[in-house]
């Protein structure tokens, strides 16, 4: 049997099924639901992975599951708690559901209610804090009020509101049995959060200037990746604040990426481990700043979503000087070699390159000198709030 890691709501929904909080759904991919599993292809019977390769169930042909070890590890993993195991702990109180940091005006509401169990709902996808931030967060209102206590649920987001709306409210009122739900206002604005909350979020939603970030410049060999990166880390080096870190295409392949060719299946295992690298960076609120071709649209995308669920920004710079111009300057003479059939599947002549629809800020730098071309790049990151730099010439 083949072992397979599912994603991160996948995994969520997994931890549901089996806990029984999405009763009377036990199982993956039943008609019409949003819990779905995609097995690779062919596939109809897997043992389900943690990243880490800790089995946690059986999937079978039919699509039961087979539950094989809990999850052990994790912050707040105590609070992960099953219905079954909420109705003996807590039965009699009031139940809240909560996705985001309780404001001031919330804990008015709750005081009165008698015991509380606010329900963290911290799956992939659901709120706009990391799920140890909402924990925390919940945590710290539940120290303000007087009889409170914490579960998390990890409900993951599907994509289609009305079925997660109801699917939400099937859960929580699951948890709370014969006990009564009770839903926070909608507030239009955000409210005012007491001191400790208001803490705890700031940590998780640094300001544009102190978030992690990622530069990912792309285009074809020649089009000036290389050089623009460059010139935009030595402008951050001299203003100082930050760590950079240099994820150059050619630089890599010698080392991270030392022995990939360049066929589709090697180039995206490149531009995975760069995203991978580059995400971890922007974890710890550093700048990486990557200057691979990357010319699947697909690969950029997982690299987006990598950052992104790293707590950094991405920020997608399309380096578009056309191929001819590229040719025209072959400095390193291989758009030769390549036209003379020397170097197979070589982009821009013998393999593809998907121009970003979407990118941040997109460059020609033909007939333009670097630093003035580098200046668009700048302009665009100011605006996003992300980097103030001043060009040499400004
Ligand atoms: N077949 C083929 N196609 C494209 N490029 C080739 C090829 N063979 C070698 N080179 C040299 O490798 C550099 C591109 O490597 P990357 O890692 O950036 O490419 S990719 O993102 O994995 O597609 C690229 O460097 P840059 O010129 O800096 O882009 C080339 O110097
Ligand atoms: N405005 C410009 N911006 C960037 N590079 C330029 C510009 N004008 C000319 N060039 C030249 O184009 C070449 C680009 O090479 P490089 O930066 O290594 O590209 P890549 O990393 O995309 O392969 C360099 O020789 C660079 O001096």
């Amino acid at each position: 049997m083949i072992q397979h890691c599912p994603s991160p709501t996948e995994l969520d929904d997994l931890e549901l099924l089996v806990s029984g909080a999405y009763a009377p759904l036990t199982r993956f991919n039943e008609p019409g639901s949003v819990v779905t599993l995609a097995l690779p292809d062919d596939v109809v019977e897997a043992e389900l992975v943690d990243p880490e390769g800790l089995p946690l169930a059986r999937v079978s042909t039919d699509g039961a599951l087979e539950p094989l070890t809990h999850a052990q590890y994790g912050p707040f993993r105590r609070l992960h708690l099953t219905p079954t195991q909420v109705r003996e702990h807590h039965a009699g109180a009031t139940f809240v559901p909560v996705a985001d940091a309780l404001t001031d005006a919330d804990l008015a509401d709750l005081r009165g209610l008698g015991r509380v169990v606010l329900l963290a709902l911290t799956g992939t996808g659901t709120g706009s804090l990391s799920p140890v931030a909402l924990l925390r967060a919940s945590l710290a209102a539940a120290a303000l009020l007087d009889d409170a206590a914490v579960v998390a649920v990890p409900l993951p987001a599907h994509g289609d509101a009305d079925a997660d709306h109801a699917l939400g409210t099937r859960v929580v009122a699951t948890y709370a049995g014969p006990d009564p739900v009770h839903a926070l206002a909608d507030a239009d604005e955000p409210g005012e959060l007491p001191e400790a909350i208001a803490a705890i979020v700031e940590e998780d939603r640094p300001a544009p200037e102190e978030q992690g970030l990622v530069l990912f410049f792309t285009g074809l060999s020649g089009s000036g990746k290389s050089t623009l990166a460059r010139a935009l880390m030595d402008l951050l080096l001299e203003q100082g604040g930050r760590t950079v870190t240099s994820l150059d295409g050619d630089v890599v392949r010698r080392h991270l990426s030392a022995g990939l060719t360049f066929s589709r299946a090697d180039r995206e295992t490149n531009i995975r481990r760069i995203g991978w690298v580059a995400a971890e960076i922007a974890r710890h609120g550093g700048v990486a700043v990557c200057s691979p071709i990357a010319p699947f649209a697909e690969t950029r995308e997982q690299v987006r979503e990598m950052v992104e669920s790293a707590g950094g920004a991405f920020f997608l710079v399309h380096v578009a000087t056309p191929l001819e111009e590229c040719e025209r300057r072959d400095r390193k003479g291989l758009y030769a070699k390549a036209r003379a059939g020397e170097i197979p599947d070589f982009t821009g002549i013998s393999s593809p390159y998907e121009e970003p629809e979407d990118p941040a800020v997109r460059v020609d730098t033909t007939g333009r000198s670097i630093e003035d071309a580098l200046q668009d790049v700048l302009v665009a990151l100011d605006r996003a709030g992300f980097l103030h730099l001043t060009g040499a010439d400004a």
